[in-house]
């Protein structure tokens, strides 16, 4: 079928879907969602009135019964998680089977149908995992994994800073998580340490929150215009090309990947020991912030940090080729050998 014919298709099979819970698979998400969005501003009335009740589940052990689900019928909230500019997060049970996963919790005038698009063109292990997306009137919940260890934001506030050796053996997995999404032309747009999950004993990170994310055209280019209100992610980890508003591409997220990595090595974040908000003009005019690598570092980790950080995006490392350089960094400095929670180290 050409293009056109299997695009109707496509409208003709969301249309089945519509007005309904149902289990499907995870390529009618992004369709479904882009005509709900497409279609919100037109039914004001109905959500009010707590009519809508609509998605797709895509693991078996999240169950409509009669085609809803809905919290306090279907499923139950256990416990709040935590809240962000971006919605809330909470973990919850499905009633029929017992099964707990997580629930972020958006308005849908703040969901951006790309945040399930972005994650059904992707198909990694270090990505979190998606249950299901569910419209519930002027709301959309997103169900995934739960992850037991919590965010790495959470783990440098408990530990104060990360010892090198944890440091670089998270960032080698973001990076890893970074390079499918490049070869899949998705860009993350808010890479830190709040969206890299970890798992019980430490041992594994997972990238999530693709609610900033974007497909990038053939070029390689983004398609959003860059000044899109809402859309920026997070100022402290802004590549300059981002702050100047020319539009960016994946090199964007390598650098936010080493503006992480200096968080997590000086327990706060980059630009904001020397500088006041905003901090965009002094992203843009300033040298990378490579000052505040500490001293203690091994030259190698010095020099993946240089690698990110580098101004110009072309010149910069893509995330394939900082992930060698990391790899190489990590048995310099002996391989992973810190406890995952060692003694309190005071931030920078
Ligand atoms: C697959 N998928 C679906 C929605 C998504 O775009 C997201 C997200 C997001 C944003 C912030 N925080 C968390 N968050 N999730 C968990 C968890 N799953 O256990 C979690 C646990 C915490 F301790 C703190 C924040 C957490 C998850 C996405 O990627």
């Amino acid at each position: 079928s050409s293009p056109k014919e299997s695009l109707q298709g496509q409208d003709l099979a969301v249309q089945a879907l519509r007005g309904s819970v149902s289990q499907e698979e995870a390529k009618h998400l992004g369709p479904f969602f882009q005509q709900v969005k497409s279609e919100a501003c037109s039914e004001e009335e109905e959500w009010e009135s707590g009519g809508c009740n609509e998605g797709v589940l895509l693991n078996e052990n999240l169950k409509p019964v009669n085609y809803e689900y809905k919290e306090g019928h279907e499923y139950t909230v256990c416990s709040h998680i935590q809240n962000g500019a971006f919605g809330e997060v909470y973990c919850v049970k499905d009633n029929s089977t017992g099964f707990q996963c997580a629930a972020k919790r958006i308005p849908l005038d703040r969901f951006r149908s790309e945040e399930v698009s972005s994650w059904s063109a992707l198909n990694s292990s270090r990505i979190v995992q998606l249950y299901g997306a569910v419209r519930e009137d002027a709301f959309v919940t997103l169900f995934m994994e739960l992850k037991k260890g919590g965010s790495l934001a959470q783990l440098i506030r408990e530990s104060g800073r990360l010892p090198q050796d944890r440091a670089l053996f998270y960032h080698e997995q973001v990076l890893e998580a970074l390079e499918h999404l490049h070869s899949r032309r998705v860009l993350h747009r808010d890479v830190k340490a709040d969206n890299v999950l970890l798992s019980q004993d430490g041992e594994k990170a997972f990238l999530c929150d693709f609610g900033h994310s974007e497909k990038l055209g053939l070029n390689g280019k983004s398609q959003v215009p860059p000044t899109g209100a809402g859309l920026q992610g997070t100022e402290t980890h802004m590549a300059p090309e981002v702050v100047l508003g020319e539009g960016c591409s994946s090199q964007a997220d390598v650098w936010s990947s080493c503006c992480m990595m200096l968080h997590m090595l000086n327990g706060c974040h980059p630009w904001t020991r020397y500088y006041t908000h905003p901090l965009c003009l002094k992203i843009a005019n300033e040298p990378p912030p490579i000052k505040e690598i500490p001293a203690t570092c091994n030259p190698c980790t010095a020099d993946v940090i240089k690698m990110g950080l580098e101004k110009d995006p072309i010149k910069r490392a893509l995330a394939a080729e900082l992930r060698l350089k990391v790899k190489e960094a990590l048995k310099q400095v002996g391989g992973l050998r810190s406890p995952l929670k060692g003694t309190y180290q005071e931030p920078a």
